[in-house]
């Protein structure tokens, strides 16, 4: 598609000229503080199907210029929300080494170190992705924070490979793994709240989960993921290191974030 980028003339105050949407509504990500927060015992812990998947299973990871992404399969998806969402990918947001805060979402203000969003569109509805993207019930995308701490060795199953995408274009296979160890232990505590995708085009279609708590990866993971990757093809002349791959927080006017849970 038409190139956007995080940085310089095609920056994210330039997105709305070419994708409209990015300059309305319902935008993400947000700031998640208190006086738009609203309890709601209906929010039930989510029941993901199909996220163990087998070792024999091959994940196509794909450094697709914004971020690394990796392919899931339609067996993978939300059964308890309005609709059933199947995933169709998930990918990562990040800083740069000297200043390791590179997630969309804040809470209070505070960015975490990087978050990861699995992507999912609506299936009851939509025949595929593509037909789910710009509706308004389109997609299902859960928002996990990542912060420093002790080694993952979940997230160890992706970045090992990063390596071989360093630059655009590049794929690799990862063997399957339960995606679940990607998510904090509690799944109960959750933000929820309609905004949109983070990155062109930004239709406004996109129900977000964002999880209460962070998941830890270490401090040598966080510098391979904020080191390894690039924006640019392998043979540019002038590489860019895939750093800062996350949208500034947008106005949130006269709308509430609903919270599964109390204070
Ligand atoms: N933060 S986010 O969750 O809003 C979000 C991204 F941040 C992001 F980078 C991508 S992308 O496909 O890797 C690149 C731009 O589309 C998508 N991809 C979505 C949007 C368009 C599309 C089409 C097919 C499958 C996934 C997606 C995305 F939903
Ligand atoms: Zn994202």
């Amino acid at each position: 598609g038409t190139k956007w980028s995080y940085i310089g003339p095609d920056g994210e105050k330039t997105w709305p000229q070419k994708y409209p949407f990015c300059g309305g509504g319902f935008q993400s990500p947000i700031d998640l503080h208190n006086n738009i927060l609203q309890y709601d015992s209906t929010l039930l812990p989510l029941e993901l199907i199909g996220y163990n998947m087998s070792t024999t299973d091959q994940l196509a990871l794909t450094n697709n210029g914004h971020s690394v992404r990796v392919g899931l399969p339609p067996t993978m998806y939300i059964r308890n929300l309005p609709f059933q969402y199947t995933a169709t990918q998930l990918h990562l947001h990040w800083g740069n080494r000297k200043k390791p805060e590179g997630s969309e979402h804040t809470i209070h203000g505070k960015h975490f170190a990087a978050e990861l969003h699995i992507v999912h569109y609506n299936s009851d509805k939509y025949p595929d992705v593509t037909a789910a993207m710009d509706k308004s019930d389109g997609f299902a995308v859960l928002a996990i924070f990542i912060e420093i701490g002790p080694f993952n060795p979940s997230y160890e199953k992706i970045f090992s490979h990063f390596q071989n995408v360093k630059y655009k274009g590049q794929k690799a296979q990862v063997p399957g793994f339960n995606i679940q160890e990607l998510l904090p232990k509690n799944m109960n505590e959750y933000y929820r709240y309609e905004g949109s995708l983070t990155t062109p085009p930004c239709y406004p279609s996109v129900l977000w989960t964002v999880f209460r708590h962070p998941v830890h990866i270490s401090e040598e993971q966080l510098l391979a993921l904020e080191t390894a990757l690039y924006c640019t093809r392998f043979d540019d002349p002038e590489p860019l290191e895939m750093v800062n791959n996350f949208r500034h927080i947008q106005e949130f006017e006269e709308r509430l974030v609903y919270v599964s849970f109390h204070e």
